[in-house]
This record gives structure tokens, sequence and C-alpha cells, in this order.
């Protein structure tokens, strides 16, 4: 599914923290939205998943505008918020079965969707534990493979990796590229933490609300003069 932004602007009250923001993702790419904290990153999320109403420009869901209400697009995006958000007293299949109720799969679909992904994220034998019984690393896998259940072809995570330890991080971020090659998904990880981003991948780079450069990393240093990823978003930003 293609999506695109066009021209964004966004204020809280007078503050402007989105500036013309212009983007087009690629389907089945993994693209990072890199930018330090306060870039406007979580803003931007808040504006893709219509949690925010959109107030100058527009999003374009599979070429549907967002301010046309594109139900049938805004289904096949998945959501991680920055903020854990499983209810960490039921197990972590009542967490993916509730989930999958909401997206209107039937128990036994969902069972089977839900299963489908705790393998896939090794977590099958933790299925009948209470998420408070998990890691902060596996509650992560768990918020994915939620995300996962109604088969969207656009995953969205914000800052995904909060929180958690460098392993813990390194395999998250290995786990989703994965599923960008193997399902063709497409994916907008945003972070401000230059080693979770390739200099192969389609990097975005967001600094006080605008987008400072959009390309491959390695043509986006090429561009700069500059040898690395980290060279750049320091070049950049200021940052890193
Ligand atoms: N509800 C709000 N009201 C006023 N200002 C806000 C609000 N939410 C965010 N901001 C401000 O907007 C700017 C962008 O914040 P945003 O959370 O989008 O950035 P971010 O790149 O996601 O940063 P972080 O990684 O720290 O969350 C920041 O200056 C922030 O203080």
């Amino acid at each position: 599914m293609t999506i695109e932004a066009r021209n964004l602007g966004f204020r809280y009250g007078d503050k402007p923290v989105l500036r013309e923001v212009s983007f087009a993702l690629t389907s089945g790419r993994f693209h990072a939205l890199l930018g330090p904290n306060g870039a406007g990153k979580s803003t931007l999320f808040g504006l893709l998943t219509r949690l925010l109403a959109l107030q100058q420009g527009d999003i374009l869901l599979a070429g549907q505008s967002l301010k046309k209400q594109p139900a049938e697009a805004m289904r096949r995006i998945g959501v991680v918020f920055q903020q854990n958000a499983l209810d960490l007293d039921l197990t972590v299949r009542q967490n993916l079965q509730y989930h999958a109720a909401l997206h209107g799969l039937s128990r036994k679909e969902a069972r089977k969707r839900g299963d489908r992904e705790l393998a896939r994220f090794e977590l099958l034998d933790r299925a009948n534990d209470a998420v408070r019984q998990l890691n902060g690393g596996h509650r992560r896998r768990v918020e994915i493979a939620r995300a996962l259940l109604h088969e969207p072809s656009l995953l969205l995570l914000d800052e995904p990796t909060v929180g958690l330890d460098v392993a813990s991080r390194k395999a998250l971020n290995e786990h989703v590229r994965t599923l960008c090659e193997q399902d063709g998904l497409t994916v907008l990880w945003a972070t401000h933490l230059i080693e979770e981003v390739r200099e192969s991948d389609r990097v975005l780079i967001l600094h006080q609300g605008q987008l400072l450069a959009d390309g491959t990393g390695s043509a986006i240093c090429e561009a700069e003069g500059t040898q690395t990823l980290a060279d750049t978003f320091h070049a950049l930003t200021g940052a890193g």
C-alpha cells in the first residue's frame, strides 16, 4: 500500500512543530524516521494514525485522502506506539485475542493468527503467561505481533525500542527487517538512535519539524559529503 504525506504542517497552539513535511514511502521497504527528541516524530505518527487531526496538507493512503476517511485503507495499517499498550494482567494470548476481536476476527481465526505470530516471535511458549511476567523486550515483541494480527501492509513503529537494553533493541530491529523481507511489509520506524539505521535503508531525517533529508542512507551521506550516517545526522541536527 502506498502512503504519501503532502506538505504537512502542524501546531500545538502557537507552536509550529511540523513544517512543509512531504514524503512518499515505498512498498515493502524499511524506512527509518530519524530525528532527535522533540523533532516532531510522534506528532507525525499522530497524524498518520489520525489520533491528531490534519491542520495543513494531506496524507494519502493507497491514493485516498485521509480527509475522506478511508476506513478500508486505515485497516491496512498496524501501529506500535511509544508507550506500552498491553494489559499487564491479561495473558499474552488474551491480549492478542482482545485486539483481534476489535478487528472483527473470529475467535478461531484470532487464535490461529495469534499463535502464528507468537511462533514467529519465538514466544509461543509464553502464550499463557501474564504480560507482567515478560521482560521489556518480550513485551515489545508481543505488541508488534498484536499490530500484525489483522495482516496490515504498513507497520508504523514509534521509537519501539525505548527502555530496552542494547541486545533486545538489536534483536527487535532485526526482526522487523525480516518481516519486511518475508512479508513485503512497508515499515516506518521512528528513532533517535543512529545505530538502528543502516546505510541501505531509506532514511528520513526530521529536525525541528522539518524534513532535512530523504533518501537511502548512503545517498544522503554522499549529498552531505560525510563518511557515515552518524556524521550526517550530527552535521544536520547537531545530535548524535
Ligand atoms: N500535546 C502537546 N502540546 C504542546 N506541545 C507538544 C505536545 N506534544 C508535543 N509537543 C511538542 O512538540 C514538539 C515535537 O514533539 P514530538 O513528541 O512530536 O517529537 P518527537 O520527535 O516524537 O520527540 P520524542 O522522541 O521526545 O517524543 C516538541 O517540542 C514537544 O515538546
